[in-house]
């Protein structure tokens, strides 16, 4: 079951807002009705986002993102349509209920902080917790918990103004981790931070994401930063969402020529990894087997390199077609002496980083995952994604070379 889920939501602010439903059900625009002094915040949107999910919410200011997500916690009523967080309706929650909701089920994260000035660093991040009626030690064991969740140990009687603005940022995200909800839903949360800080915030969210496993709706109005954080995106304009979809599915699919221009100036190359644009590999090649089985995989394949990987599937290297030819004429029983370095990339390896590796590789990169052979990126691959871009880079990029021997 979805974690959340919007159905048909609608939210037009104005006088009797629902004036504005049936015009738009019939596709007319936001500025129609705002001639008519309505204005549709947010038409008609419905996705699901899954649990353990990172689902971003991608829009230009005024799309109806912030509108949204106070839906979502309640902040807000739709006027029609239907919203739910853990399979308990939102949309027609009491008072009562939406205050549970807030408690047990979402935390949210703000641009700003929202940080208390004058309380220490840790009673900040054990803020709210006292409503749930834990007491002094456990909450100061959670907030504690939560600061070394995000790299703030021993911070915690420090006053915010003694912090940067990214370990302020961390302890907004204390806040939320310590109250321990499976749902966060953070609002521009890095918008306010430097390129390089939100750049580390954006990894850290990703890693904590996959320890912690929580399911987290995030907003933005950074593309980039979309996709680079978001499992999926919803794509929103004028109030709709036009998309929704990886950030490979909007890219190599836009669903109109809005998405299409919008995503023209992404460097595709730092968007894709090496997971992204990897085969199979079809053909591997055990490293007790010889040039005659080479031979014969080589041509059953059509291709010009194998992979060699012994028993457990540990790549040993790789093979040219030409070499396994001469060792044949030669009459050799053995790979002996053929088999070559490969260069492995591992998996999370934005493609941009591929460029220095594919210069050294003879035909293919291989990815590698705990020291498994996962998959084959062909140079013509290769070469084709990095067509867009001019220059050759390298970087900390989690390539290396394989030892070549048998
Ligand atoms: N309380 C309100 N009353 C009237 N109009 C509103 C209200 N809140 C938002 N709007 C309008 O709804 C539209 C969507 O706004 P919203 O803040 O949701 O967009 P956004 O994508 O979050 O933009 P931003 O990033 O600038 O906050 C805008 O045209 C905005 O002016």
């Amino acid at each position: 079951m979805p974690v959340i889920q919007a159905e048909s939501v609608f939210k037009v602010f104005g006088k009797r807002p629902e004036r504005a439903l049936d015009p738009l059900r019939q596709g007319a625009s936001r500025q129609d009705l705002m001639e008519r002094g309505l204005v549709p915040a947010v038409i008609d949107a419905s996705f699901d986002v899954q649990a353990g999910e990172i689902f971003v919410v991608m829009g230009l200011s005024g799309s109806g993102k912030s509108t949204l997500i106070r839906m979502v916690n309640g902040l807000l009523t739709p006027t029609a349509g239907e919203l739910a967080v853990g399979g308990q309706s939102v949309s027609r929650a009491n008072a009562k209920q939406l205050r549970e909701i807030r408690r047990d089920q979402v935390s949210m994260v703000f641009q700003h902080f929202a940080l208390l000035p004058h309380r220490t660093v840790g009673e900040n991040a054990a803020y709210g917790l006292k409503l749930r009626g834990l007491n002094r030690s456990d909450r100061e064991r959670a907030a504690n918990e939560a600061l070394a969740m995000v790299g703030l140990d021993g911070w915690g009687d420090s006053m915010p103004d003694e912090l940067s603005g990214g370990m302020r940022q961390r302890v907004g995200l204390a806040r939320a981790l310590a109250a321990g909800t499976d749902v966060l839903l953070m609002d521009e949360a890095f918008s306010a931070l430097d390129p390089l800080i939100r750049r580390e915030m954006q990894d850290q969210l990703v890693e904590l994401q996959h320890r912690l496993g929580k399911t987290i709706l995030f907003i933005t109005h950074d593309l980039n930063e979309a996709m680079r954080l978001g499992d999926r995106i919803a794509m929103m304009r004028d109030g709709r969402v036009v998309q929704v979809g990886t950030a490979e599915q909007i890219l190599n699919n836009p669903a109109n020529d809005y998405v299409a221009q919008f995503v023209q100036d992404v460097d595709w190359t730092r968007v894709l990894t090496a997971a992204s644009v990897m085969e199979p590999p079809v053909a591997v090649l055990g490293s007790l087997q010889g040039p005659r089985a080479a031979h014969r995989l080589l041509r059953e394949h059509q291709i010009s390199t194998l992979m060699v990987v012994d028993r457990e599937r540990r790549l040993r290297g790789v093979v040219l077609e030409e070499d396994v030819v001469s060792a044949l004429a030669r009459g050799q029983e053995s790979l002996d002496g053929l088999v070559q370095p490969a260069v492995t990339v591992r998996p999370d390896v934005p493609v941009v980083d591929l460029f220095g590796a594919a210069a050294d590789s003879p035909a293919a990169l291989a990815v590698v995952e705990d020291d498994r052979l996962i998959g084959v990126i062909p140079r013509v691959t290769l070469l084709s994604a990095l067509g867009s871009v001019g220059g050759k880079e390298t970087g900390d990029n989690g390539i290396g070379t394989t030892a070549g021997a048998v």
